[in-house]
């Protein structure tokens, strides 16, 4: 369980950095030793909280690191395409865990357990909430539900195309709407981050650009193969 409180954690957030401690699944990093050193020198470098994936990962970067902490647990359901903590046992096991804030899918999608059901038990935890949405819809649902936070993470990622650009539009949106909203998905260079403040966001969460380096090698490859090729 959190030692901060819930003031004092949106404190520490506010116009801050969340650095996403994600590795690529079943990649040379994905190892909880490895997600808590990527947490820590997140800190060092500036992060005002993190976002760490799985219990395991949370408890070994819980013993490590002092800033708020965004928990989630992913999962691939056959009968869902929600991932992100679709069950109540994922919401008590990231609360036993130590995450000051439960994130979870907050899409307008087929889903095992119910938004609002989800959120109570986050908020009977004592946790706060962020729903990861997809659309100002989306948030406006979970917005007057109570949650906490509000995410643009699940924007492109919900049929389609996936976007290259972050979706900053629905940032705007939901902050001209009264929502904290937690700008999230393709910010993927210090001045997206940046733009996403600019626009409103309460904070940016930034995940690959940072600790994923199978995407940041791959970018850099293909780029030099563009001009390489030419
Ligand atoms: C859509 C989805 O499942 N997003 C996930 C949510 O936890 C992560 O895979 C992303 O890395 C995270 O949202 C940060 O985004 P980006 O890596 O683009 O900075």
């Amino acid at each position: 369980m959190s030692k901060l409180n819930k003031e004092k954690i949106l404190a520490m957030l506010e116009q801050g950095l969340i650095a996403s401690c994600q590795p690529v699944d079943d990649g040379p990093m994905d190892s909880p030793e490895i997600v808590a050193a990527m947490a820590q020198a997140s800190v060092i470098g500036g992060a005002a909280g993190l976002r760490i994936e799985g219990i395991d990962n949370l408890k070994a970067t819980r013993a490590k690191v002092d800033v708020p902490i965004i928990g989630i647990v992913k999962r691939d359901l056959d009968d869902s395409p929600v991932r992100i903590s679709p069950f109540l046992q994922d919401i008590d096991d990231l609360a036993a865990a130590g995450a000051d804030i439960i994130a979870f899918d907050g899409t307008d999608r087929i889903r095992p357990v119910a938004r609002d059901v989800i959120i109570a038990r986050i908020k009977a935890l004592g946790c706060l909430s962020m729903a990861d949405c997809s659309n100002f819809e989306e948030g406006m649902y979970c917005q007057n539900l109570g949650v906490d936070l509000i995410g643009s993470t699940m924007s492109g990622y919900t049929g389609g195309e996936i976007p290259s650009e972050p979706d900053v539009k629905l940032v705007r949106d939901l902050k001209a709407a009264g929502c904290r909203v937690m700008a999230e998905g393709r910010y993927n260079s210090p001045e997206m981050a940046a733009m996403a403040i600019e626009n409103g966001a309460y904070s940016v969460t930034v995940g690959s650009a940072l600790t994923r380096l199978e995407h940041i090698v791959g970018w850099f490859v293909d780029k030099i193969n563009a001009v390489k090729n030419k």
